[in-house]
């Protein structure tokens, strides 16, 4: 039975780089696939999954209104996929994991998603919270702080590099606007 994965880390680990060589991966083999990123992160162009590394394609968008077991199934008629993967999960619904879920379960389709665990203030994404809850395989995909030790939080920072404490969830940015850190100096940084 296909599985569904949840592959977490802090920002700039390496999830869309890992994403995309998955991808390679099945396409190299003939296998078909479809590819999903957040319409809301556009960082990178609408419609594109691209790692810091270099490498890029195309994606599906999705946003809080898309059906996508709908719109995986409508695919899957026209040409059986082999996998279907997902760039910034953490922004997928609870109504959208359990679409994924049955995207496994009903069509036998592995779906690969990829995203964070937490946001600036240490706290559970909605994408992120069900995908712990559902997932048949959960595996963090590890960077280092600057101290050596694993950085598992996401500091977001102002324009001038001090530390955020309060605001919206969502703020799109890059590396001039989040540092990843280990607990303890995001602790530190944090004021607690
Ligand atoms: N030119 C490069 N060569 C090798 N690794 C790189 C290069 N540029 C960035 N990286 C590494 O790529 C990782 C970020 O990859 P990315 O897929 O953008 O991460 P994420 O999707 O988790 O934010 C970081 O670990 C960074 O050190
Ligand atoms: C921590 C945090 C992140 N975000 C946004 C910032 C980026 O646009 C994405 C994550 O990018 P990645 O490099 O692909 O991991 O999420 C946010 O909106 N709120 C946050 O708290
Ligand atoms: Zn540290």
């Amino acid at each position: 039975m296909a599985k569904l994965y949840f592959y977490y880390s802090s920002m700039n680990a390496g999830k869309s780089a890992t994403l995309l060589q998955s991808d390679f991966n099945y396409r190299e083999r003939g296998m078909a696939t479809m590819l999903w990123t957040a319409a809301i992160d556009d960082r990178f162009g609408h419609g594109r999954i691209a790692s810091r590394i270099g490498l890029e394609t195309d994606a599906h968008l999705f946003d809080p209104a898309v059906d996508i077991f709908a719109a995986v199934a409508r695919q899957h008629a026209a040409t059986p996929l082999s996998c279907v993967l997902i760039d910034e999960a953490q922004f997928l619904t609870r109504a959208q994991v359990w679409q994924i879920a049955a995207l496994c379960d009903d069509l036998n389709i592995p779906v690969l998603c990829y995203g964070l665990r937490t946001d600036f203030r240490g706290e559970l994404f909605e994408g992120s919270a069900h995908l712990l809850g559902l997932a048949d395989t959960l595996s963090e995909i590890k960077t280092v702080c600057d101290c050596g030790r694993k950085a598992t939080m996401n500091l977001r920072v102002d324009g001038q590099g001090q530390a955020v404490r309060d605001g919206a969830q969502t703020q799109i940015g890059g590396n001039d606007r989040y540092v990843a850190l280990c607990r303890r100096h995001y602790r530190e940084q944090m004021g607690g």
